[in-house]
């Protein structure tokens, strides 16, 4: 992705003080998709960095609830890929597996549906933004008790500051760093 893009998705991202708790400073994309060529843009970025570097066949995106859902599908339908949803707990029917994980402001419960991955599949985690990575690494949790593999783990943004990828058990993947 040019410098130019990378700019502009910056540029339309917002930024709240203490939000949603004193002490955090909340980064907003939902402002992006107010332009859709920088959606463009980005999804095509996603999707070729992801075929140029994998020669494995891609079998399910899983996005992360709530905000991993606007990428997640776009990316997973251009992969030819199935897509698969993390929620947190009590939202999915269905004989489900749990992980407890903690995030930058508070902690939760992500459940996935059982059935939703096959044993051996190849799965890349999707997520609008990591922080501490404790949402995502609940996530790659889930996808192993489902006994498939985390190709990768991918971000629109992620907060270099609080080191959210180094916990992380596979490649990572931030298309922009803050
Ligand atoms: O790296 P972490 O410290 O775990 O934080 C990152 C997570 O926090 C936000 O989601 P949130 O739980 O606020 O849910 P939402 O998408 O429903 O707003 C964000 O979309 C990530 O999923
Ligand atoms: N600072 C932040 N901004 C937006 N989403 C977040 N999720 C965790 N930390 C966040």
């Amino acid at each position: 992705m040019s410098n130019y893009d990378i700019e502009r998705i910056k540029g339309l991202l917002g930024t709240h003080q203490n939000f949603p708790q004193e002490g955090i400073v909340f980064k907003d994309m939902f402002p992006v998709f107010q332009d859709p060529t920088a959606v463009e843009a980005l999804i095509c970025n996603i999707v070729h960095h992801i075929n140029s570097t994998y020669k494995e066949k891609i079998d399910a995106v899983v996005g992360l609830d709530a905000r991993g859902f606007l990428f997640g599908p776009l990316i997973a339908l251009r992969l030819g890929a199935a897509f698969v949803p993390v929620r947190k707990h009590g939202k999915l029917p269905g004989e489900c597996v749990q992980a407890t994980y903690k995030k930058e402001y508070g902690e939760d419960v992500f459940e996935i549906q059982k059935a939703a991955l096959k044993e051996g599949q190849n799965v890349v985690v999707i997520d609008d933004l990591i922080a501490t990575g404790g949402s995502a690494a609940a996530a790659g949790e889930l996808v192993k008790k489902c006994g498939a593999n985390t190709i990768e783990y991918v971000f629109v943004m992620e907060l270099d500051f609080l080191n959210g990828s180094k916990t992380l058990d596979a490649p990572v993947y931030s298309l922009i760093h803050l």
